[in-house]
């Protein structure tokens, strides 16, 4: 009998190579499901994007996440695309858990990371583990009390400028109206202090000087999500090729990493040649700290390639953040003056028309204190931060819930592999937590410090019970750079 043998065509190995990425799926899926908790949550209206489709359109995540706790309880599940799903967590001692070990037992999924590694190179948001805590500790002190009194001036001098290039538009108008760009002008701010305060760099954004970082920023805000960018957003988690494929995003990238290298090359070499190999100037500046700890001598040893990533990671991570919340603080204040009116009465009757100190600002003036927390509140610029476990894990409830089964637990398990996440902006939404009044504008709830908050945020652990910054080893590095860069701003609107 004559066997007839065809050769393996393309289509039969493509055909092949699904049949085996399914397979492996389904065990993936089969696998978490089994050995993860059951949990309550939104039903899987589609099976190839979950939740994720609704939830990119939608404007404001956090109260979508808030909804959906009220629903189903302090922590569900949502379904993710390919059959998949992730665990929300708004339950206070089950984020604390996670908190605790996130970089070592949570950690960035892959695609994540690889889509920082092309943006942001292999730095401190990159790191996991041991390699993030070594990072980590060789750039902490550039951000010490001791080191943002120092720059403090800075942020001052950032804000008058803005004053006086408001007040000519203002004053050169023919109507009593001025149109001001604020989100642009608080860009430019930003910019223009992280470059200053940070590295000793002028972007000169705020005397009109083109930045071709600023520029990047923008191009990327403006950019229309092509089918392929929308695809690689919500598959790329399970598909990793798909972030490889060249979209306008990834040339958008390109361009920007090309201008913070060159940008942090010319700072290196002018720094190194400031400070010499002997020289006994005291280092200030995050990029001295750098300098300081790629000599491997000390104890801070950073990798080379690691300093370019540093800097790229503090102009990324200090400029927008900042830049969303100042917009915000205007807003509201705009939208109530009533607290303007307070802040200006606290203010001069403390200061007349002398600026206040960094200590003054962050100890003496309980009001301005309550509207940028309010604003860090209602406004957090991160909303969510994701994490797959590396390895099973049980996560402790402060209040039980019933899983789907019907059986009330007081902790959940976590099958390695799977999604967890804890929803920032949710959290400061819960009225669970802040009571009825939770989606007003009331800088007062922080003026009794925070033991007047309700006892049920005192639960939540981080930065004044408010997770706007995080926490745990990943809480925002920049925190106090931020906050003094805020208050100075909000003192000179
Ligand atoms: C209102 C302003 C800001 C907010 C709300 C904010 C919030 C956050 C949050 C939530 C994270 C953790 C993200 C995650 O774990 O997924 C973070 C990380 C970080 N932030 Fe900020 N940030 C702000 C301003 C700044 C500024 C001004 C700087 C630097 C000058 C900065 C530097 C960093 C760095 C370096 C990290 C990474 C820390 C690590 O992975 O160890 N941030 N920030």
């Amino acid at each position: 009998m004559a066997l007839l043998v065809r050769p393996i065509s393309a289509l039969d190995l493509l055909v092949l190579l699904i049949c085996v990425y399914l397979g492996r799926l389904l065990i993936l899926v089969r696998h978490q499901k089994t050995k993860t908790s059951r949990l309550s949550g939104p039903p899987r209206n589609n099976w190839l994007f979950g939740a994720q489709r609704y939830l990119s359109n939608s404007d404001n995540v956090g109260l979508e996440f808030a909804k959906w706790a009220a629903e189903y309880g302090p922590v569900y599940e949502i379904p993710t695309a390919l059959g998949y799903s992730r665990i929300i967590l708004t339950d206070p001692k089950a984020i604390a858990h996670f908190c605790a070990r996130d970089t070592f037992t949570y950690i960035r999924g892959k695609h994540m990371k690889r889509m920082i590694d092309l943006l942001l190179g292999r730095g401190l948001i990159w790191a996991d583990g041991e390699s993030h805590r070594r990072q980590r500790k060789a750039v902490s002190s550039a951000f010490s009390n001791a080191a943002i009194r120092k720059v403090t001036s800075v942020f001052f001098d950032s804000a008058y400028k803005v004053k006086e290039v408001w007040d000519t538009t203002i004053d050169s108008s023919s109507s009593d109206e001025a149109i001001i760009d604020v989100q642009h002008w608080m860009n430019c701010v930003s910019l223009d202090s992280i470059g200053i305060a940070g590295f000793g760099h002028n972007f000169g954004t705020l005397q009109g000087k083109r930045s071709v970082v600023a520029e990047v920023f923008d191009a990327f805000n403006d950019l229309k999500p092509s089918i392929l960018e929308i695809v690689n957003f919500l598959l790329g988690p399970r598909i990793p090729f798909l972030s490889k494929l060249p979209t306008e995003r990834t040339k958008l990238t390109k361009r920007w990493n090309e201008s913070v290298a060159e940008i942090a090359e010319d700072m290196l070499a002018r720094t190194k040649q400031t400070y010499g190999e002997d020289s006994k100037t005291e280092e200030k500046s995050i990029i001295g700290l750098l300098l300081k700890a790629e000599n491997a001598d000390t104890d801070l040893y950073i990798y080379p390639e690691e300093v370019m990533a540093q800097m790229k990671v503090l102009i990324f991570a200090g400029y927008e953040t900042t830049s969303i919340s100042l917009t915000w603080a205007l807003i509201e204040l705009c939208k109530h003056p009533e607290a303007q009116t307070k802040l200006r009465e606290e203010l001069t009757s403390q200061f007349g028309a002398s600026d206040p100190t960094w200590d003054q600002l962050m100890t003496e003036l309980p009001y301005l204190d309550g509207v940028v927390h309010e604003i860090l509140r209602l406004h957090s610029p991160v909303e969510e931060a994701i994490r797959e476990a590396t390895e099973d894990d049980v996560i402790p409830l402060s209040t039980p819930i019933t899983d789907t089964s019907g059986i009330t637990i007081d902790r959940i398990t976590v099958a390695k592999g799977t999604q967890v996440s804890v929803p920032i902006t949710c959290m400061n939404y819960l009225e669970s937590l802040w009571g009825p009044d939770v989606s007003e504008f009331k800088p007062e709830r922080w003026m009794n410090g925070v033991e007047g908050l309700p006892h049920k945020v005192q639960e939540v652990q981080g930065y004044r019970h408010l997770l706007s910054f995080m926490d745990g080893p990943r809480i925002c590095l920049g925190r106090g750079f931020a906050l003094a860069e805020f208050k100075v701003r909000v003192v000179l609107p």
